[in-house]
């Protein structure tokens, strides 16, 4: 299993903050450009993936640039005490997430570190009621890229609708079906959003020629 560290606090962003702090102020990542950078002559890319049934992902492989998104892996990875961090990384994290999804609230970051291939996270939802029942999750990535992916549910129709080992086969080729592979990049975010909690499952799979870390943010919001 990758590590963990989950953070919970108070809303951070406003659009006060976001004055103070601008990141990709006012348009959605991707469309928008950094303060005090130069202009990049290649459009960063929004990936929207229609998931149906109200789920829906977005990826923007280039959310953080290159440089910058090095930076943040160097301080989280070595200058971070994980079973300490530093609150300061959350306040300004939530802010520029908040900022590229408009509309966007998060009170909550989880902070997942794959040292190596070896790591993974099983298949698994976020649809714990604390979340509410259609929430916005959104990951942001850094260091070594690694596969995503998501699968619909099986539903309990599909599993019940045979017995023994015809029953179990039924399970496994619905369940493969339906499958929507990402490649997060260094710098990149990735969002699920509507029923995708609900409806659909994801998980990161050991990949064994991995040799180096990533770290990830996880974005959400809890209920209060
Ligand atoms: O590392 C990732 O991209 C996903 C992590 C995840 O699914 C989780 O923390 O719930
Ligand atoms: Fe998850």
């Amino acid at each position: 299993m990758a590590s963990r560290l989950r953070l919970v606090g108070p809303t951070p962003s406003t659009d006060a903050d976001s004055a103070q702090n601008p990141g990709i102020s006012g348009k959605a990542a991707g469309e928008g450009e950094r303060v005090g950078e130069a202009k990049t002559p290649e459009p960063p890319r929004r990936e929207v993936t229609d998931l149906g049934g109200g789920s829906e992902v977005v990826y923007i492989p280039r959310f953080v640039a290159r440089e910058k998104a090095w930076e943040w892996f160097d301080y989280l990875d070595k200058s971070i005490p994980w079973t300490r961090p530093e609150i300061r990384v959350f306040g300004r994290s939530a802010n520029q997430v908040h900022e590229a999804l408009p509309g966007s609230y998060f009170n909550s970051l989880l902070l997942n570190r794959y040292k190596t291939g070896s790591d993974y996270v099983s298949w698994h939802a976020d649809d714990e009621p604390l979340y509410g029942p259609t929430p916005e999750i959104a990951s942001v990535t850094f260091g070594c890229e690694r596969d995503f992916l998501l699968r619909k549910k099986p539903t309990k129709s599909k599993a019940t609708s045979g017995s023994g080992e015809a029953g179990r086969k039924q399970l496994k080729v619905t369940a493969s079906q339906k499958q929507h592979s990402f490649l997060l990049k260094h710098g990149s975010l990735l969002v699920m959003r509507g029923y995708t909690q609900r409806d659909w499952q994801h998980s990161v799979p050991k990949r064994a020629k991995v040799s180096s870390p990533r770290i990830n943010l996880t974005f959400r919001h809890v209920l209060s």
